[in-house]
């Protein structure tokens, strides 16, 4: 079975070690050392412990190690660049690397510049780290792989292949961008203004906030027609993208969005990878983009608050 390092040890990468290592040799990279024995809790709530393979990236960089046949990239998008060069003298240009970032940032960049396959992993499982040494795996969801280009489908296909295997439902799609970029729009719609306002998901449905979404929902939806993007399910334009908001308002209603739980931890959102590629594009093609780039603004200013 293929091998496979996962650079970034946090809820992703946790996951998708504790899920890989059963299977296949599995050696997760971070930047300092964790403890080996890790714990899993289930969706249903078991609590699985193993010892992973776990090495810091500077014991990575002092040893020779067998490059693995895949690379996954668990970081934040913002961080993912810099993460792969921190380790990129230890593999050769021609390792196939698995993004598995929210957002449209990392994805077009290193698929840009890195020789070898870049396939672009999306998922709706959902983890949280409750230690150096657990992760709680929240919710059972679906993956789609596929590369930006569809150059590499077979790679994709043996990827889903395995991560099903593993136990995280995975497909391989032709239409990876599509499936990024959908993500983004209802990101876009959601974590910023509950990451501002310190509410829960649902709370935007109230009167306070459903205004902003709509308002939001509307730029976004002008911004997803001028890419070709179309929401993914039935129906076309504003009233799709919103109706499919709404939706994921309410499937998520009790959920501290991710961005809602960076602002908590005063860590830097990935604003940048959601809000970015939005504004990016409507400059680009000429469309209103005042919301967002208000939201942008009030994140950065709150970001930097952190600093203080
Ligand atoms: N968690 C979830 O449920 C989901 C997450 N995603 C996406 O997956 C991505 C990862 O999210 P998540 O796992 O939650 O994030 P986390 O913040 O939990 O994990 C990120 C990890 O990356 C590590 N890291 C940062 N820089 C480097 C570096 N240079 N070298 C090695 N490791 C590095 C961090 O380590 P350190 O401790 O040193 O900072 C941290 O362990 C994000 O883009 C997110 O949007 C998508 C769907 C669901
Ligand atoms: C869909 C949503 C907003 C669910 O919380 C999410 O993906 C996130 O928190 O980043």
């Amino acid at each position: 079975m293929a091998s496979h390092w996962i650079l970034g040890p946090g809820a992703i990468g946790r996951l998708l070690a504790h899920s890989l290592s059963p299977l296949a040799a599995t050696t997760l990279i971070g930047r300092r050392a964790l403890p080996e024995r890790q714990a899993l809790t289930t969706p249903e709530g078991e609590l699985r412990a193993q010892f992973l393979n776990i090495l810091t990236v500077a014991q990575l960089a002092s040893e020779t190690h067998e490059p693995p046949a895949f690379l996954h990239i668990t970081t934040k998008a913002m961080a993912a660049e810099a993460a792969l060069e921190g380790i990129a003298n230890a593999i050769p240009s021609s390792t196939p690397l698995v993004l598995w970032q929210n957002g449209f940032l990392a994805q077009p960049r290193i698929t840009q510049t890195w020789p070898g396959p870049v396939l672009c992993a999306t998922t709706t499982d959902g983890a949280y780290l409750s230690g150096d040494d657990s992760v709680v795996h929240a919710g059972r969801g679906h993956t789609f792989v596929g590369d930006l280009n569809n150059q590499h489908d077979e790679l994709a296909e043996a990827l889903a292949q395995t991560l099903t295997q593993a136990g995280l439902a995975a497909t391989q799609v032709a239409d990876i961008r599509q499936r990024l970029w959908q993500k983004l729009a209802v990101n876009a719609a959601i974590n910023p203004l509950v990451a501002l306002h310190g509410v829960r998901n649902g709370e935007l449905r109230g009167e306070a906030y459903a205004g902003r979404v709509i308002a939001v929902v509307k730029e976004v939806a002008a911004i997803m027609l001028a890419e070709g993007i179309t929401p993914p399910n039935i129906g076309q334009g504003e009233e799709a993208w919103l109706a499919l908001v709404w939706q994921v308002v309410e499937n998520t209603a009790n959920n501290k969005a991710s961005m809602l739980q960076d602002v908590e931890a005063r860590r830097p959102t990935e604003r940048g990878a959601i809000l970015g590629p939005l504004i990016e594009s409507a400059q680009r093609h000429g469309l209103a983009c005042e919301e967002l780039r208000g939201l942008d603004d009030e994140l950065a200013t709150l970001e930097e608050s952190f600093n203080r």
